[in-house]
């Protein structure tokens, strides 16, 4: 199966032209709706990266008690098993009963002054200083990106999205995500092509920051086409670099505050099986992934982006006039209820 063909952005070379760089990375939010971002610790050492795998690894060997402790709750923080149970009649097989610890998640939300709002398990909990500073490397991270889609959409003021994500503002429903996917001889009837790792969805913020271990497969993205087509963790050109790029992608906020014309994009992940996905990639041993999902401050208004080129955008789902304003807390509202009546049947936690 051919990859998916999305651009590789370098975004901390200094000898690089800024505003190139913004249009750049534009033009694959527009097109693709994902981007790589080169990893060559310029702006997230390459230590803190491989250190949050680590803790990870901890989080999830740690005991089950432990984690039921902190049991997901409706503010979207804790520990969660995702259950997907596929309806389709074509693939109605036991996915339902055998599958239910496909993956497993855990939320981390937004620290005050370094402090967890939430219970973390007692395994991990000396390390909550370690969670907190790589959050705020997501953060940091993901303002400069919001910056350069300012730059990029030459939006009135650039610094339009930044200031909207800044927490001195007040909350928002940024999450860091740990990601567990078991490996497969503990799901012995998980066939590839029926069933998956992580159902198709889109994601909700403004953008997805998603970290990945090498040679570990499975994410694929829904092309225009309709067909799937996998994302390798090392796409060409980063092969010698000290890290897999960073993955980023536009949420469904951001494609709804630009009027479509930044591309939300189905993805999923899979069992590919042998022969089947990347080369060099494997699935079945346990699957590690971490995902930053950035939102703006709750309050923010989500009137149409102050852009010529996104009013001027001609896909657009709605007019102006008629598509009201919505704060990023209704959005997000609006989007966990629609998730939950539309994967209602998936039974999905997310
Ligand atoms: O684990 C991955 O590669 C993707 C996870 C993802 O898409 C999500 O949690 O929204
Ligand atoms: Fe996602």
């Amino acid at each position: 199966m051919a990859a998916a063909n999305i651009p590789v952005i370098d975004i901390s070379n200094p000898s690089q032209d800024e505003s190139q760089v913004a249009k750049d990375l534009v033009e694959a939010a527009i097109e693709h709706g994902f981007i790589y971002i080169k990893n060559t610790g310029g702006d997230i050492p390459i230590d803190a990266v491989q250190g949050a795998f680590d803790l990870s690894r901890e989080l999830f060997a740690a005991p089950l008690e432990e984690k039921q402790q902190c049991k997901y709750q409706k503010n979207n923080m804790g520990w969660a098993g995702m259950q997907y149970e596929t309806l389709d009649p074509k693939n109605q097989r036991q996915t339902l009963v055998l599958l239910t610890q496909v993956n497993r998640v855990f939320n981390f939300g937004e620290f005050i002054d370094g402090q967890p709002q939430q219970p973390i398990p007692p395994s991990i909990s000396h390390r909550t200083s370690q969670i907190s500073a790589f959050r705020d490397y997501c953060y940091n991270l993901s303002l400069k990106l919001n910056t350069l889609l300012g730059i990029g959409l030459d939006v009135n003021p650039p610094s339009f999205f930044t200031t909207s994500h800044l927490r001195s503002s007040g909350p928002s429903g940024s999450i860091l995500r740990f990601l567990y996917y078991p490996p497969l001889p503990l799901t012995p009837t998980a066939q590839p092509g029926i069933d998956v790792r992580a159902g198709a969805h889109s994601d909700y913020g403004s953008l997805t920051m998603l970290f990945r271990l090498p040679r570990q497969a499975g994410l694929e993205i829904q092309l225009p086409s309709g067909k799937w087509a996998p994302v390798p963790v090392s796409p060409p050109g980063t092969e010698s670099d000290p890290a897999p790029p960073i993955l980023v992608n536009i949420g469904d906020l951001l494609s709804y505050w630009t009027n479509g014309l930044l591309r939300s994009t189905m993805h999923r992940v899979v069992f590919s099986g042998e022969g089947n996905g990347v080369e060099g990639e494997t699935d079945t041993e346990a699957r590690y992934s971490i995902a930053y999902f950035c939102h703006p401050v709750g309050t923010s208004s989500l009137g149409l982006v102050p852009s010529e080129r996104v009013r001027g955008f001609k896909g657009a789902q709605v007019g102006e006039g008629e598509r009201g304003v919505l704060t990023a807390d209704e959005h997000l509202q609006m989007r966990y209820v629609y998730s939950v009546s539309v994967q209602e049947k998936d039974r999905c936690v997310r």
